[in-house]
């Protein structure tokens, strides 16, 4: 597979005399395969719009290589800013135009032909309110008339930063086939979300972002295999067996959690294994299933930011130069 866009040790350090010198970017890669559509994951403050606006050449980095289709990034950025839509910070438009009028406007500056608004309408849902004011519209229909411009190219790449913020389940549930339909025509979709059930729905591969460096990358079925930590859940046919099977379990060295009625193995790399040696001992399993994680397990691992009862974190991935503080979305009572 061919790559549409690659970053290699990215950085990025922003300065002000208050915080000091600090690393939004720390050294960051990624890898967005051609007709993908790629989630790109990370807490509050670890990088992602650093990243997408440096992309687009609206942040100069400080070290690192990009490319996208193939051109080195941001000095070919005039050859390619033809292939690349972005919706990166939400859009404003002109209150008092139509959605029409605005996308007429923007195809006008940026030599697309007509009819191309009209299909763009359509992909969006907004041909039935493409005549009313943008005033009157809701959150939701922004963000439409802001994915509808950043199609108005036909892009190759096309970088959606939050496109789901504020759109409603039947939004979303549009905006996920939207995508979709986008990809199966080859077009290659690089997705930022919060909302991590989404981008495990929609997303044929994720970069996670954490601190300003990658902490995990790949098809997503191999991210959650790569986290699931062999875990089991083993039920016997004879529940009061459970204290013996967890004990001759945790001689065998498998890590066991005891439930009421099941229990939970981690790092199993053979079921087989777990079978055989209940049997030896005349205990018989009547369920033994892998648990699949979910990304919002793996991605509350990775960047270290569960909830801690009691405590609130305090929102902040940068790291400060030339001094020991890390700020690490530090918890504080
Ligand atoms: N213009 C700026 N000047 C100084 N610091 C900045 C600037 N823009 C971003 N930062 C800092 O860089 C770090 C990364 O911010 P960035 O906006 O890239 O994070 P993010 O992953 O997009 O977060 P979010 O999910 O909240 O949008 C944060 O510590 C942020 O405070």
């Amino acid at each position: 597979m061919s790559a549409v866009l690659e970053i290699e040790g990215l950085r990025k350090t922003y300065k002000s005399r208050r915080r000091g010198t600090r690393n939004a970017l720390d050294g960051f890669d990624m890898r967005v395969e051609a007709g993908q559509v790629h989630g790109f994951l990370g807490p509050n403050g670890s990088g992602k719009t650093t990243t997408l606006r440096t992309l687009l050449g609206l942040i100069r980095p400080d070290g690192g290589r990009m490319s996208v289709l193939g051109h080195q990034v941001p000095a070919a950025l005039p050859q390619v800013a033809g292939q690349i839509g972005a919706i990166v910070e939400s859009p404003q438009f002109f209150p008092h135009f139509t959605a029409r009028d605005t996308l007429d406007l923007l195809a006008g500056a940026g030599e697309v032909p007509r009819h191309r608004v009209d299909e763009v309408l359509e992909l969006v849902g907004l041909r039935d309110r493409a005549g009313d004011r943008v005033k009157t519209y809701s959150l939701g229909m922004k963000q439409r008339l802001a994915v509808a411009s950043a199609l108005l190219k036909d892009p190759k790449l096309l970088i959606l930063d939050e496109p789901a913020n504020g759109l409603d389940p039947g939004g979303i549930r549009e905006m996920r086939s939207l995508v979709r339909d986008l990809a199966a025509n080859g077009m290659t979709v690089l997705l930022s979300s919060h909302i991590l059930g989404e981008i495990q729905l929609i997303c044929d591969a994720v970069t996670i972002i954490s601190l300003g460096r990658r902490v995990a990358f790949g098809p997503v079925d191999e991210v959650l295999a790569q986290h699931s930590h062999g875990t089991v859940r083993v039920r016997l046919e004879a529940v009061g067996d459970l204290p013996t099977a967890a004990d001759l379990l945790d001689r065998g060295g498998i890590r066991v959690t005891a439930e009421p009625d099941h229990l939970m193995l981690s790092g199993v790399d053979k079921p087989a294994v777990v079978s055989r040696l209940l049997a030896d001992q005349g205990l018989y399993v009547s369920e033994l299933a892998p648990v699949a994680v979910d990304l919002e397990s793996v991605f509350l691992e990775l960047t270290a930011t569960a909830p801690v009862p009691g405590q609130h974190r305090q929102v902040d991935q940068s790291t400060k130069v030339g001094g020991p503080e890390v700020t690490r979305g530090g918890w504080g009572a």
